[in-house]
């Protein structure tokens, strides 16, 4: 069946993608200042989709230098109502191209165009519009004097200043919206270095963002390797604040880069979430969440759930669920709407899967279901369940970014203690999900869980702001803690 989204795709090959693409700095394209390049591939197909720029060192300093003139130009003149203007014509614009977008995302990352089309781009466009609201809502106070009558004491918020974002691959144009967002709401300026693996979206962004009006300066990109564009934008004396999302090791050498110059660093990095499933849950919807979980992003998402603790009692039923769905599933070309899994990203990151199952076997884990490479164009992997593995096994520690679930047994004589003692054994904590329809279990487990965000009887993600305890990062991102990170509180004290 041709794709809906196959004229798009073949529209993006003829105009956009063989262009020469440049750096977005000052709202300008310009090449990079050494002319390095670097080729992106489609990891649905292995083959090659586009040659970016590779920028470095010196285009970074340009891009920093453009964002901090544009701070204090015409940018810092903008009232709130006119920053939620040009974000709502930015969202507009996302809109009516939305369909190009996501084409080209799928291209680019791999993920089932109907997660991205109405998951990843439509959400990023509801947190633009979300952010957008914002701009006039980020009060100081006024307290009670302590000194009375003769001194008034006030507190404002000011933006921080350049704010530069280094995202991912997993799920490019979401990730970075999550620090987009909150940077043009508290009006800082932004420069972004995009995953090298899949950049195209950035780049494409640009162009709306000239579109929109967005000043110059304010919206800067620099395509290029983590080590030679990530680490001096992270370590940039003109950047007041870096927003990473990545894995924890890489988080760590951000913020050792960030640190002579204290920057505010928020970072969101790998997990291991557990998933509680009691015997008295919607097993139906359980076995759905954890199997949709997994699929999603094919199980390259930091907060899917892939630690399952199953009660006894529905441990058997939960198992072969999964291996229904396992096999329903259609792995494969994720621009055809009926893809419910992609490939992963790349060759190295197969290696790594695979590398795990190997781990999986040799420690005595069975595999249930999966555990195959799928023959064909891309970096294809069959859904996998492992059973027979403890606390103590590698796959239960370690983040696989893959889609491979872990699975174990629990019984009554497990209190929520020893559940929770469990969920808690690794060094991460970014999301737990708990399926119950006891109110004791859920709140009971969800108050002793280290973890940023946990979901009750829903497997994905909630409404309010994202990040992990632990390893699993610093800060939050969304909502209204999501913009605390890009604003300064300055306390000002006038005597009578
Ligand atoms: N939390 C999450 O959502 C993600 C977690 N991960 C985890 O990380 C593992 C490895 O993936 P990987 O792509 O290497 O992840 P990284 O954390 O290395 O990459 C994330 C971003 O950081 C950049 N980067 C890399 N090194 C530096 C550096 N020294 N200074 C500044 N920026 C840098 C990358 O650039 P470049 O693209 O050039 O490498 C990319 O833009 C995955 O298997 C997974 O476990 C990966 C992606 C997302
Ligand atoms: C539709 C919402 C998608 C949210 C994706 C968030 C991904 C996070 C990550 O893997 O870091």
């Amino acid at each position: 069946m041709l794709s809906p989204f196959a004229n798009h795709a073949e529209k993006l090959k003829a105009d956009f993608l063989p262009r020469k693409h440049k750096l977005f700095i000052n709202n300008q394209w310009v090449d990079p200042v050494d002319g390095g390049t670097l080729d992106v591939y489609n990891p649905s197909t292995k083959q090659k989709l586009a040659t970016v720029a590779a920028g470095n060192a010196k285009d970074i300093d340009l891009a920093v230098k453009a964002a901090e003139k544009a701070f204090h130009g015409p940018w810092s003149k903008f009232t709130a109502a006119q920053r939620t203007a040009i974000m709502h014509k930015l969202a507009d614009l996302m809109e009516a191209n939305i369909d190009e977008l996501s084409t080209l995302e799928v291209m680019d990352a791999g993920n089932p165009i109907m997660h991205v089309r109405h998951g990843d781009i439509a959400m990023a466009v509801a947190y633009l519009r979300y952010y957008a609201g914002w701009t006039d809502k980020l009060f100081g106070q006024v307290p009670m004097s302590n000194s009375g009558p003769e001194m008034l004491s006030y507190s404002t918020r000011q933006p921080v200043g350049v704010a530069a974002a280094i995202t991912p691959w997993n799920a490019p144009m979401i990730l970075s919206m999550f620090k987009i967002a909150p940077t043009l709401a508290s009006g800082c300026t932004f420069v972004h270095k995009p995953a090298e693996l899949a950049p195209m979206t950035a780049l494409r962004f640009c162009e709306l963002v000239l579109e929109a009006g967005i000043p110059e300066g304010v919206f800067n990109v620099v395509t290029g390797t983590g080590p030679e564009a990530g680490a001096p934008l992270a370590s940039h004396p003109g950047v007041a604040k870096v927003g990473f999302t990545g894995s924890t090791a890489t988080g760590a050498e951000i913020l050792r880069l960030a640190a002579p110059t204290f920057k505010r660093v928020t970072l969101e990095l790998g997990g291991k979430s557990p998933v509680f499933m009691f015997p008295d849950c919607d097993v139906e919807a359980a076995i759905a969440g954890i199997s949709n979980g997994i699929f999603y992003k094919t199980g390259q998402f930091c907060a899917a759930g892939t630690r399952l603790y199953i009660h006894d009692k529905i441990y058997d039923k939960v198992v072969a669920g999964f291996e229904k769905h396992a096999k329903a599933a259609k792995v494969g070309q994720p621009l055809e709407t009926d893809t419910t899994m992609g490939p992963i990203i790349s060759q190295k990151q197969l290696d790594r899967v695979t590398n795990y199952l190997q781990i999986g076997r040799d420690e005595g884990g069975e595999i249930v279901t999966g555990g195959n490479l799928i023959p064909g164009d891309g970096y294809f992997i069959e859904p996998t369940l492992i059973a027979n593995v403890d606390q103590t096994k590698t796959l239960v520690k370690e983040e696989i970014f893959g889609p491979v679930l872990v699975a174990q047994r629990f019984t009554d004589a497990h209190d929520l203690d020893t559940l929770a003692a469990w969920g808690n054994d690794t060094q991460y904590g970014l999301a737990a999900r708990i399926w119950t329809t006891n109110l004791r279990n859920a709140h009971g487990l969800a108050a002793r869980l280290d973890a940023g965000t946990i979901t009750i009887n829903n497997g994905f993600l909630g409404d309010l702001d994202f990040g992990g305890f632990k390893s699993s990062g610093l800060g939050r991102e969304l909502g209204q803690y999501g913009i605390e990170s890009y604003l300064e509180h300055k306390s000002i004290a006038v005597g009578f």
